[in-house]
């Protein structure tokens, strides 16, 4: 059995979302004031549209907020598989517009040929990051740690910040941080919504094989805060 993380849970989706906006609005201007920057890594994903157009109001010193991405596919800017595109259309907008967002995708065609080129561009970014928003898949995935890729040990135990992925059961070649660069926060949030997540999470507490279930990466260590965020 895993020891339960900080689990959170609402009747609806927008008390959770105005919350965890609050409460990351509140950590990260909180960085900005010690240590004059801050950084946050986001997922993409459906669950988090509204959570980022609310952060995307909130007063924060964002020209000092550092932003990028849990995992993204390789593929076009303009594509609707692109996180960086949800990014850009609902976090880095209003208020949020002046942050400093570094994607993960360049212009090398195999996300292997460009993890380097992914790592040095975030070799700036303020670590440990302040804040780190997961998401979770069906099959207990997070970030673009899927149980199904060859390259998920690899994953979950490389030093190195960025891996490439190539799921099975999901379209795209993929880049991820790997675990040991999400790891390295001082807050991670797991986002998830619905009976049916609510379900894999609490599966996923029964035992610690995070090859199966990579989320347990997350949830089975207690040296980084993780607070799990729920509603129905
Ligand atoms: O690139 C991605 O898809 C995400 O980073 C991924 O890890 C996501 O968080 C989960 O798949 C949950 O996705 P939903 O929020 O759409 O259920």
């Amino acid at each position: 059995m895993i020891k339960e993380s900080v689990f959170k849970s609402f009747d609806n989706k927008e008390a959770l979302e105005a919350q965890l906006a609050e409460r990351i609005a509140k950590q990260l201007q909180e960085a900005v004031d010690i240590r004059g920057k801050a950084s946050l890594v986001v997922s993409g994903g459906s669950t988090p549209l509204k959570l980022f157009q609310l952060l995307s109001h909130k007063s924060v010193e964002w020209s000092d907020v550092y932003i990028t991405l849990a995992d993204e596919r390789w593929v076009g800017g303009e594509s609707d598989d692109s996180n960086e595109k949800l990014v850009r259309a609902h976090l880095l907008q209003n208020r949020a517009a002046s942050a400093k967002f570094q994607g993960l995708k360049n212009m090398f065609s195999t996300p292997e040929e460009g993890c380097e080129m992914t790592m040095e561009q975030l070799a700036h970014f303020p670590r440990p990051f302040d804040v780190v928003v997961l998401g979770m898949g069906n099959d207990g995935h997070t970030c673009s740690w899927f149980p199904c890729s060859k390259e998920i040990e690899l994953a979950l135990s490389t030093d190195k910040l960025c891996v490439a992925v190539n799921p099975g059961a999901a379209p795209n070649p993929r880049i991820s941080l790997s675990k040991t660069a999400i790891l390295a926060s001082r807050q991670i949030y797991l986002h998830i919504v619905g009976e049916q997540k609510l379900a894999v999470y609490r599966q996923a507490l029964e035992n610690e094989d995070a090859n199966s279930m990579p989320i347990r990466a997350v949830l089975g260590q207690h040296k980084t805060p993780v607070d799990v965020y729920w509603s129905a």
